[in-house]
């Protein structure tokens, strides 16, 4: 059932040449011997300690742990918004100095993430407004294509302020879309909704990532819905927080809110999961 913490080879130590070693070049996302220390001295903070590990293209991988682990931390310095102070990520080959090429995040807030002034298509298209590679034709048919694979299709010209919180999350969810992305790095998207809404989005982010062939990593608290959505669950300690367990998920495909929770194996690894965080405290 479980693959047990990584050992430094298997996560791919940097190579003399400084690049990824020989067999992980191919990862989707490579984060070597990683670190993060908040401030210095007295008030230094580890957050996060030698993580390592990769994540191979198309994989889903949830990353869980008690509060204040350094999930969010993690996932700042794979978006390249944090740089860490020991270690390094690679994202599609390319070591991470700054956002890397072909990356998307969703946040937990999307009522901070949308703009209230723009329609949901004029937010959807955002991200491509400033770019002089996408004519205009093609973006129309990005942001179309983003709204009708989030299922906002005729919702176009209403504004953020008009839609339900998870109509709201769903226009965030088109705009990373829009950017097609290879890499989606997710922050507790589905925090705020309520639990019904929640299995739709669920059940939204399955499909989209089948259908745009993206790699997603998912920080969560909801112990059940890492491992509903999830190939693999990362869980991380306390802080300074280091990898306690890489689990993988094998569950029947596709994945169903009802037959899947009722699977006696979705029971015994969201119990393995549960007693693994609690562990930790
Ligand atoms: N900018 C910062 N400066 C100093 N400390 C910080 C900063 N950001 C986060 N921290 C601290 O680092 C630790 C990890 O924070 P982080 O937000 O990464 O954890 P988390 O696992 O995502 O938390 P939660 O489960 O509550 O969402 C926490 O103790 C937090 O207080």
């Amino acid at each position: 059932m479980t693959d047990t913490s990584l050992s430094r080879s298997s996560a791919g130590a940097a190579s003399a040449s400084g690049g990824p070693a020989a067999g992980v070049a191919t990862a989707a996302v490579l984060v070597d011997h990683v670190s993060h220390t908040y401030g210095r001295g007295d008030s230094a903070h580890h957050a996060i300690r030698d993580l390592a590990f990769s994540v191979q293209p198309k994989e889903f991988v949830s990353i869980v742990g008690p509060s204040g682990a350094g999930k969010t931390t993690l996932l700042r310095t794979l978006a390249g918004l944090l740089q860490p102070t020991e270690g390094a990520v690679w994202v599609n080959g390319v070591r991470n100095t700054g956002v890397p090429e072909g990356m998307a995040m969703v946040f937990q807030d999307y009522s901070r993430s949308l703009l209230p002034w723009l329609s949901v298509e004029r937010n959807v298209a955002f991200p491509l407004a400033g770019s002089h590679h996408v004519p205009k034709p093609e973006r129309r048919a990005i942001v179309a294509e983003a709204l009708e694979a989030v299922g906002l299709k005729g919702f176009e010209k209403r504004y953020p302020w008009q839609l339900s919180g998870g109509m709201q999350q769903r226009v965030a969810i088109a705009r990373a879309l829009a950017y097609r992305p290879k890499l989606l790095l997710m922050d507790e998207p589905f925090a705020s909704v309520d639990a019904q809404t929640r299995e739709g989005l669920e059940d939204l982010v399955l499909s989209i990532r089948d259908r745009y062939e993206m790699t997603i990593l998912f920080v969560t608290h909801d112990i059940d819905e890492s491992v509903y959505l999830a190939d693999r669950v990362l869980v991380l300690s306390r802080p300074p927080a280091t990898l306690v367990e890489d689990i993988r998920v094998v569950l029947a495909e596709p994945r169903d809110q009802i037959t899947t929770r009722e699977d006696p194996e979705f029971i015994q690894l969201r119990g393995h999961v549960a007693r693994l965080i609690h562990g930790s405290h």
